[in-house]
């Protein structure tokens, strides 16, 4: 981990970049992926089965019975720690939900507004490299508070706690396929996986630009979520020992993620490189890290608000602020996709289950993408109900506009109906 003292503002475009490919070259990979999903199905899922995950796959719906037998697979100790995250990412996604005013914006003309769960949904679950049953929990959760019909899951791991999450979590189908052809399968549909209307999750760089290109086919998408990256800012009183762990914890999911140390002591930055290279050594994903840990930076800033400035400009998926009145930075922060506070907010408890979302925007998307969140599991339909005295208020209004706009059908439906309201007066 390289560092940097005192760049210039000049320099940070250069300093913040992310180490991922772009997406142009990412899109020459996966674009023939989803081509050959659209165009062959299942045969094509197969093939990249094999070719991507070494696994000869005939069926890959995953049966009743493995989802029911699931249970048993784990422990007690692992079922209660994903039952207890279960309550506490319901109870704070259920504290979304909100129940809008009906309002009279005129004597007679009512407007409102209702949230509608989509009614087809797919969730991608990581599981190239670590099976990520966490990821169940953060998008099924959701979907089903949500009231989504249809929930369906796909994953190249077929971990028994990723089948216990999605049980418990109202999931109606699940298939054992990963990558561009999992998201592509879900766009468009095959012989075996049903096409969704929105496709959600978080993945490596392949599943990221998947997703990317099948919402220019029509499909939605929950926002681009590829490799996970923290910014930890540290002033001089904070401690080495957890700072590096939680450079660590994003480190360890991929060769491609980065982490970032800010900080306003020298002192602060030297202490945690030790402490990363201390830790790291007893890492069984030391090799992953380390590769991630030399597209990672330590950079020293001259205060508090360049410091704030420089995390706006990388808008970091997750911001941790190791300092010593969090709540003063945290309320100048504009851009990030999840903020965690003080000196016991480990990320990694957001990662599980504190209650929030782990699936949030990465790569620099956190300037204008939310992370997931119940909102992104449902379509919010405005209804209007206008009652004849308000169509002789509201409708005069309306045919001038409409004439104005030389769109005669358009006056004409006002028109009709008010001379008929008079006709029978
Ligand atoms: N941003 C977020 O919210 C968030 C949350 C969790 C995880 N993540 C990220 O998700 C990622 C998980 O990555 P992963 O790889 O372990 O699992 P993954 O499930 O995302 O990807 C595995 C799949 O990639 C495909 N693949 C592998 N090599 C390929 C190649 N050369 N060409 C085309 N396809 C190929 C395979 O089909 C495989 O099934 C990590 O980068 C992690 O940081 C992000
Ligand atoms: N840190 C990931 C989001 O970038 C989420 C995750 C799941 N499991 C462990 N971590
Ligand atoms: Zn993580």
């Amino acid at each position: 981990m390289n560092i940097y003292e005192y760049p210039s503002r000049g320099q940070y475009k250069a300093l913040l970049a992310r180490p991922t490919l772009s997406f142009a070259e990412i899109e020459m990979r996966v674009r023939p992926i989803i081509d050959e999903v659209a165009q062959k199905g299942d045969e094509a899922l197969r093939k990249f089965a094999l070719d991507f995950d070494n696994i000869l796959l005939n069926d890959f719906k995953v049966t009743d019975a493995e989802l029911r037998d699931a249970e048993n697979q784990i422990s007690v100790e692992l079922k209660n720690a994903i039952d207890q995250a279960y309550e506490n990412i319901s109870v704070f996604h259920k504290a979304q939900q909100v129940e809008e005013a009906q309002v009279e914006t005129m004597p007679g003309v009512f407007c409102w507004r209702k949230s509608v769960g989509i009614q087809k949904v797919g969730i991608y679950i990581p599981g190239g490299s670590a099976p990520l049953f966490s990821t169940v929990l953060m998008l099924a959760i959701p979907a089903q508070i949500a009231g989504c019909q249809q929930i369906v899951l796909c994953s190249p791991s077929n971990h028994p706690a990723i089948y216990y999450a999605a049980q418990k979590c109202g999931i109606t189908e699940a298939y054992r396929i990963g990558g561009a052809q999992a998201v592509a399968a879900m766009a468009v549909g095959t012989e075996t996986v049903p096409a969704v209307y929105k496709i959600f999750g978080p993945g490596n760089q392949y599943v990221t630009a998947a997703k990317q290109i099948v919402s220019q086919m029509g499909v939605a998408i929950d926002m681009p979520a590829g490799p996970s990256e923290v910014a930890v800012l540290a002033d001089h009183r904070a401690n080495a020992a957890f700072i590096a762990s939680d450079l660590l914890s994003q480190a360890e999911h991929g060769a491609d993620s980065q982490v970032l140390l800010v900080g306003t002591d020298k002192d602060i930055i030297l202490k945690t490189i030790e402490e990363v290279k201390l830790q790291l050594a007893f890492l069984p994903r030391k090799e992953l890290a380390a590769k991630a840990l030399e597209n990672s930076k330590a950079i020293l800033v001259k205060d508090l608000d360049e410091a704030t400035y420089l995390l706006n400009e990388y808008a970091a998926e997750h911001l941790i602020l190791s300092i010593e009145n969090p709540e003063e930075v945290a309320a100048n922060i504009v851009n990030a996709g999840s903020i965690f506070l003080g000196d016991y907010t480990p990320e990694s408890c957001g990662d599980y289950a504190s209650g929030t979302n782990h699936t949030l925007p990465t790569n620099g998307y956190a300037r204008a993408y939310s992370g997931v969140s119940l909102d992104s599991f449902v379509k919010k339909i405005t209804y209007q109900k206008i009652s004849k005295a308000g169509l002789e208020k509201l409708g005069p209004i309306v045919e001038i506009m409409a004439e104005a706009e030389q769109l005669d059908a358009h006056k004409n439906a006002v028109t009709i109906r008010l001379k008929n309201i008079k006709d029978q007066a």
